[in-house]
């Protein structure tokens, strides 16, 4: 069982990190294989001696194991987030690649802490967007700065989202004069001082580019914040002539979102979503978070001769549904899922390829404090209820998509973009433990289902290490995997693009829940072994009749043989339901792959019968028309037959006698001169037949036209 051995096109590198524990007394069931020369990559499970059942002992592989001891920084540096997020950017001036970045774990393992941190750490979310925001830091467009590249970063989103400045979104919800001060001083725009309503100002980016933005004074009866409107207004001059600027209150979703596409959202004008934010104390205030662990030595490569910008969305999978995480009221602290209206991961317009999630909020951050704020404030929002598992617990799969939108410097391309998507999964957990109850037993429900998918589509991995046949990967049973796999596969549209970079944290409590521990264990690990301790058979010999005393009864010695086999028989029961429950997961993902390939071959039945039903369409409209044309041919001959012989006709009417010629002579003589009638006939006849087609009526003239089109089709000579 060799971890290193895996398929060159596995969809994750698999980690494991322990979660420290209080109690270090407590009896450990899982164990790390000390490796002398290397980090270590295996650990085995062995049941807790409370649990009589079960004896076997699992080992499983994983691309590293990091142990109790181990530090955020640690697992940063550790498991590959610094390439993933030079994947994202693109060295050079190489287009990047999608990163993911997932968590997964029994509830209470320490998922959320390791990717979002705690109060007093930073987990790998703040330490990525820390590295990636130094890194790119003079070369960061800011729409707020630079508001002429507002239009054009907004117009490379392919998802119809509702994308707005940090600056306008987080005034939208704290805008009460609260905002921590080192972000106001970065969106402080002069306070519009001229008499007139318009006024130009010269404005100097972070990357010092000057532009030059309208300045408008607002009247305060729109119960607006002046910074606010005059954000809004300057933004509102990049599109506007001056002549055609409107009030605030009628800047709308044309503006912010991609050309004429609305959501339910956007299509409330700026003022209104303004004017209902509630105003609370509860601003994220990037300084009161933690600094530490700092990633100052971190250094990525970043292309000098290229500009980026930074686009935030956030969105949270609760009972297979998709919410955005940024459009709801964040401070107002209350929540109400009856409310939110869910959206949809699709095909759209600009993204025929690709499925995107449809209609999200997104925020252009300009500085990794706005990223924090908006991190925050998503934060907020994501459904938190306490169960007896964890007292914060995580009741939701909530998304963190981080955009990294780069073009040419000084340049007008259009921005290529980049996702790294950091996830924290929610905890499976068994009922019985959590204690959770109704809606909330509901929803334990539907994330164990879809971590149960999400397993299944693991678990195809490591079953492609042992086989070389291809294996597919059953992602679209739910949403979860829908999202976390569908960029896993190369693209082989118009535009081909490289799969994903996927790095999966798997987290563990060596002391928890042993069964929901293992079971993850078991579908996340990328190889595993099952091996029972030997006890020799004695059951022939003792339960052989010389064996048994008359007396009936059994003697101590046999008695603890008897033991010992019962203990081997259940062991192996334990083996067998364990291959039992494995054989099952597999069917159910071959019956899932089964009725994916099933719904694909309807797919590919129906777009044959199309084209055929389209084929045979236009061969019944060519032979109609050949047909049509054959037809009007013999009309004309017909009608062109019956004139010669209505003329011929008249012409032996016209003659008042029939002469007979009986003299020899005479009859050849007269039969030269029909002759010589009949070719000047015939000259007549074809001159006529040239002035039918070069004069004649259009109609006629198609007739003919088409009718010698359709004897050169047939192969016949055309004349
Ligand atoms: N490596 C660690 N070091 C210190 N404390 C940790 C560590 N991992 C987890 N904890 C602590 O354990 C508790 C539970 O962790 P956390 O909330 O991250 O679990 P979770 O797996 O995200 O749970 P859920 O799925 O229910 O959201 C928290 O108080 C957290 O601070």
């Amino acid at each position: 069982m060799d971890s290193t051995q895996r398929p060159s096109a596995s969809l994750f590198d698999v980690f494991l990190r322990l979660r420290p524990s209080p109690n270090q007394s407590a009896e450990r069931f899982l164990d790390v294989e000390i490796n002398e020369q290397d980090a270590p990559t295996h650990i085995t499970i062995k049941p807790p001696s409370n649990d009589h059942r079960k004896r076997a002992v699992e080992k499983f592989a994983f691309t590293r194991v990091f142990e109790e001891d181990a530090a955020q920084i640690d697992l940063f540096k550790g498991i590959g987030v610094i390439p993933l997020i030079e994947g994202v950017v693109g060295p050079g001036s190489r287009s990047g690649r999608d990163g993911l970045l997932a968590t997964l774990g029994v509830t209470g393992s320490g998922k959320s802490h390791t990717i979002l941190g705690s109060k007093s750490q930073r987990g790998l979310t703040q330490m990525s967007l820390d590295v990636l925001f130094k890194s790119i830091d003079h070369q960061i467009i800011d729409p707020t700065f630079t508001p002429i590249v507002f239009p054009s970063i907004a117009a490379s989103d392919v998802s119809e989202a509702q994308i707005l400045p940090a600056s306008i979104f987080l005034d939208s919800l704290y805008g009460d004069g609260q905002s921590e001060r080192g972000y106001n001083s970065r969106a402080q725009t002069p306070m519009p001082v001229c008499s007139s309503l318009f006024k130009t100002t010269p404005t100097r980016s972070r990357s010092q580019h000057h532009t030059t933005c309208i300045i408008i004074k607002i009247p305060n009866s729109y119960n607006l914040y002046p910074r606010l409107s005059n954000n809004m207004y300057a933004r509102s001059s990049i599109s506007s002539t001056a002549s055609t600027i409107r009030p605030v209150t009628t800047l709308d979703s044309t503006y912010i979102s991609k050309k004429g596409v609305r959501t339910n959202s956007s299509s409330k004008d700026a003022s209104s979503f303004i004017s209902t934010a509630p105003r609370s104390n509860r601003i994220p205030r990037p300084s009161t978070l933690p600094q530490t662990p700092s990633v100052n030595d971190v250094e990525i490569e970043v292309d000098s001769d290229t500009e980026y910008a930074i686009v935030i969305s956030m969105f949270e999978v609760y009972n297979d549904r998709i919410f955005d995480l940024l459009t709801q009221s964040a401070t107002s602290g209350r929540f109400n899922a009856q409310k939110r209206r869910a959206l949809l991961f699709k095909s759209t317009e600009h993204s025929p390829d690709r499925k995107v999630v449809a209609g999200l909020r997104k925020v252009i951050c300009g500085s990794f404090e706005e990223a924090l704020m908006v991190l925050e404030t998503g934060l907020t929002e994501r459904r938190v209820a306490g169960t007896g598992s964890n007292a914060v617990s995580s009741r939701s799969h909530g998304f963190f998509n981080v955009e990294v939108k780069k073009r040419r410097h000084n340049s007008n391309d259009t921005w290529s973009t980049s996702t790294l998507t950091i996830v924290d999964l929610a905890g499976s957990e068994r009922a019985r433990n959590a204690k959770t109850a109704g809606a909330t037993l509901a929803e334990a429900g539907k994330i164990n289902e879809s971590l149960m998918y999400l397993g299944q589509c693991m678990q195809m991995q490591s079953d492609a290490q042992d086989s070389t046949k291809q294996t597919i990967v059953p992602y679209r049973q739910c949403k979860l995997t829908e999202l976390l796999f569908s960029n896993s596969f190369p693209s082989h549209h118009h535009r081909p693009r490289d799969p994903q970079k996927a790095i999966m944290i798997v987290t563990a409590d060596p002391i928890g829940d042993f069964n929901a521990t293992s079971q993850i264990l078991r579908y996340s690990a990328l190889a595993r072994e099952v091996t029972v301790p030997r006890i020799p058979s004695y059951t022939s010999t003792i339960l052989s009749p010389s064996n048994l005393p008359r007396t009936g009864r059994v003697s101590p010695s046999a008695a603890e043989d008897l033991d010992a086999e019962i203990l081997r028989l259940a062991e192996q029961l334990e083996i067998a339901h364990l291959r039992l429950r494995e054989e099952e997961s597999r069917r159910r993902a071959a019956e899932a792959s089964w009725r994916a390939s099933e719904s694909r071959l309807e797919g590919l039945e129906a777009a044959v019968r199309e084209e055929c039903f389209a084929e045979m369409d236009a061969r019944l409209e060519t032979e109609r028309r050949r047909w049509q044309g054959a037809w009007a041919e013999e009309t004309d001959r017909n009608e062109e037959h019956i004139d010669a012989k209505i003329e011929l006709l008249s012409r032996v009417k016209d003659q008042d006698e029939v002469v007979v010629y009986e003299d020899r002579e005479e009859v050849g003589e007269r039969a030269r001169e029909l002759e010589v009638e009949n070719e000047r006939l015939r000259e007549r006849v074809g001159l006529l037949e040239r002035e039918r087609v070069n004069g004649g009526s259009p109609v006629k003239r198609m007739r003919v036209l088409k009718a010698r089109k359709w004897e050169v089709d047939m192969g016949g000579e055309s004349p």
